[in-house]
C-alpha cells in the first residue's frame, strides 16, 4: 500500500473496541486526520471500509504508519495491556524519532508505565501513560482522560485530548494528572472504586429481591427511581436497564440466565495491592475483589451449599414494609458509597506522596464527572470538598458527607443487620460500616494486638502516657524496659 506520507496529525495503534471508537472520535473533531494501524490487517480494513466519513489514513507496518504522521509525531496505543504494550512500543521506537510521543491510553499497571517512561525517555520519544474510560461509548463519544508523563507532552496533546473528551458542566473531562505513571495510578483506582459501586449496587439488588420478593423488572423501576436522586450516576442507570431486560430465548429475566461468576481483568487487584504496599485501607474495594473471586469458585460453592444457614426462604426474617426497607437500602448504598470514594480518593493521596506526583484531588473529582465509568452527580460534591479544603485528610470528613452520613447511619446499621440476620451475603456494605466505625472509634482494639506482638516477637509498643517505645519482659518478671522502635 502506498500511505500519502505525513497526511496525518495523529495516529491510533490497536482498533478493537476501544482504539477503533478512539480513532473515529479523533477523526470527528475538526481539524484532525488520524493514521490507524493494527497488528491484524482486516480490522484496519474493517474499519476503514466502514467508516468512510473518517478519513482515516490506513497502514499495514510501522513504517507507513510513522511515514503517515506529521512530525512530531503523536501515536495513541490502544492494546491488549501488557507484552501487547510493551511489544507496540518497541516497534514505534524503531520508526519513530526524538521528540515523537507515544501515549499508552491501555489499562497498564502504573509501575510498568513508570519503567516504560524511564526506557523510552532515554531515545529522546516522549511516552505518556493515559487512563481513558468510558468503555465503547466513551471512547466514540467522549471518555474521561487521565494522562501522565512529561508537561512537554501535555503542551502538544492537551488541546487534542481536550478536543475528544467528555464535557462535564461546560469543562472537559481530561487533565494533567501528574508526571509518569500518575495516569495509569488514578485509573487503576478509578476501577478499584468501580468494582466497589457495582459490587454494592449488587449487594443492594440482592438484598431488595431476598428481602421483598420483588422481580428483577421491579427493582429496575427502583434503580431507575433512585437514579433521580443523590444517587445519580451512569452505573445505577445501567443497572435498571440491566435488570429490565428479558432473555430472548427463555423470557426469563436476563440477569436470572446469567451465570453468577463475575470476571475480572485486574485492575480492581491491582488498586487493592497497592493500598496494601501503601498502608491505605480501601476495605471496600478489597470485598468487592474478593466477592468477584468468591463467585469465580463454583467447585468450592458447590460444596459449601449444604453449610448451616438459612436454606429455609421461610427463616429469612420477614420484610413487613417493602418501602421502608428499600429505602434504608439506599441510604446504606449511599453511605457505603461514599466510604469506597473516600478509600479511594485516600488512595491517589498517599500514591502521590509516596511517587512525588503532585496530584490534584478536586480534578480528579472533576473529570471523573462525565465519560467514565463511574461517572455521578455525586462527584461534584468531592470536587466541591477539595475546593473548599484541598488538603482533606479524609474525604468523608467533609461538610456534606457528614451530614449525608448521619442521615443514613441508622438505616445502614439495619441494612446490615437485616443481611446479617437473614444470610444474605453484604460484604461491601458491612465493611463500609466497619470502615466508618473504625475511623469514629476513640480507641480501637489495635492496643491488644501490639500487647500481642510485643509478647510473642518482642515488637515494642508505644504508651499513651509517656514518650518513648517499650517492651514487656513477657517470660522473664514481666517488668517494662525501654526498648528500640522496631515498628
Ligand atoms: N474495553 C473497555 O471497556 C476498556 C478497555 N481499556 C483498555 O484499552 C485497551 C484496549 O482495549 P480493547 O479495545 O478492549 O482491546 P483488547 O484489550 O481486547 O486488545 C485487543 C487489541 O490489542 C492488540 N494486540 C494484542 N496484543 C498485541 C501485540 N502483541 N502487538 C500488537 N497488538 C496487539 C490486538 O491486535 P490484533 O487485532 O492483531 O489481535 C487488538 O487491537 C486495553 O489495554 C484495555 O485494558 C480501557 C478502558 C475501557
Ligand atoms: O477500564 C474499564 C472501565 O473503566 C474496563 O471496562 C475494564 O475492563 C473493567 O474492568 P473488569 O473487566 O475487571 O471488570
Amino acid at each position: 500500500m502506498r500511505v500519502t506520507e505525513q497526511a496525518a496529525n495523529i495516529g491510533v495503534v490497536g482498533l478493537a473496541v476501544m482504539g477503533s471508537n478512539l480513532a473515529r472520535n479523533l477523526a470527528s473533531r475538526e481539524g484532525n486526520t488520524v493514521a490507524v494501524f493494527n497488528r491484524t490487517y482486516a480490522k484496519t480494513d474493517e474499519l476503514v471500509t466502514e467508516h468512510p466519513e473518517a478519513g482515516f489514513v490506513p497502514t499495514s507496518s510501522y513504517e507507513e504508519f510513522a511515514a503517515a504522521l506529521q512530525k512530531p509525531r503523536t501515536a495513541i496505543i490502544m492494546v491488549k495491556a501488557g507484552a501487547g504494550t510493551d511489544a507496540v512500543i518497541d516497534e514505534l521506537l524503531r520508526v519513530f524519532e526524538p521528540g515523537d510521543i507515544i501515549v499508552d491510553g491501555g489499562n497498564a499497571l502504573f509501575t510498568d508505565t513508570i519503567r516504560r517512561e524511564k526506557a523510552v525517555r532515554e531515545t529522546g520519544v516522549n511516552f505518556v501513560g493515559m487512563g481513558v474510560s468510558g468503555g465503547e461509548e466513551g471512547a466514540l463519544l467522549g471518555p474521561s482522560l487521565m494522562p501522565g508523563g512529561p508537561d512537554e507532552s501535555w503542551a502538544t496533546l492537551g488541546p487534542i485530548l481536550k478536543s475528544i473528551a467528555a464535557v462535564a458542566e461546560g469543562e472537559p473531562c481530561v487533565t494533567h494528572v501528574g508526571h509518569d505513571g500518575a495516569g495509569h495510578f488514578v485509573k487503576m483506582v478509578h476501577n478499584g472504586i468501580e468494582y466497589a459501586d457495582m459490587q454494592l449496587i449488587a449487594e443492594a439488588y440482592d438484598l431488595i429481591r431476598r428481602g421483598t420478593g420483588k422481580s428483577p423488572a421491579e427493582i429496575a423501576d427502583v434503580f431507575a427511581e433512585w437514579n433521580r436522586g443523590e444517587l445519580e450516576s451512569y452505573l445505577i442507570e445501567i443497572t435498571a436497564e440491566v435488570l429490565r431486560q428479558v432473555d430472548a430465548a427463555t423470557g426469563e429475566p436476563l440477569v436470572d440466565v446469567i451465570v453468577d461468576q463475575a470476571g475480572a481483568k485486574g485492575t480492581g487487584g491491582w488498586t487493592v495491592q497497592t493500598a496494601i504496599d501503601l498502608g491505605v485501607p480501601v476495605s471496600g474495594i478489597a470485598e468487592a475483589v474478593f466477592a468477584r473471586s468468591l463467585s469465580s469458585h463454583p467447585e468450592q460453592r458447590e460444596v459449601s451449599g449444604e453449610l448451616p444457614g438459612w436454606h429455609d426462604a421461610d427463616a429469612v426474617p420477614p420484610v413487613r414494609d417493602a418501602d421502608a426497607f428499600i429505602e434504608n437500602v439506599r441510604l446504606a448504598l449511599f453511605a457505603s458509597k461514599i466510604v469506597a470514594y473516600s478509600q479511594g480518593f485516600d488512595e491517589i493521596r498517599a500514591g502521590a506522596a509516596h511517587y512525588g506526583w503532585d496530584i490534584d484531588l478536586g480534578a480528579v473529582s472533576k473529570i471523573w464527572r462525565g465519560g467514565c465509568i463511574i461517572r455521578a452527580q455525586f462527584l461534584n460534591r468531592i470536587a466541591d470538598a477539595y475546593d473548599a479544603e484541598p488538603g482533606l485528610p479524609v474525604l468523608l470528613t467533609a461538610p456534606y458527607f457528614v451530614e449525608a452520613l448521619g442521615r443514613a447511619q441508622a438505616a445502614w446499621r439495619r441494612t446490615v443487620v437485616y443481611a446479617a440476620t437473614a444470610g444474605i451475603p453484604a460484604p461491601a456494605f458491612s465493611s463500609s460500616l466497619a470502615y466508618y466505625d473504625g475511623l469514629r472509634a476513640e480507641r480501637l482494639p489495635a492496643a491488644l494486638i501490639q500487647g500481642q506482638r510485643d509478647f510473642f516477637g518482642a515488637h515494642t509498643y508505644k504508651r499513651i502516657d509517656k514518650p518513648g517505645t517499650f517492651h514487656t519482659l513477657w517470660s522473664g518478671d514481666r517488668t517494662e524496659v525501654e526498648a528500640e522502635d522496631t515498628h
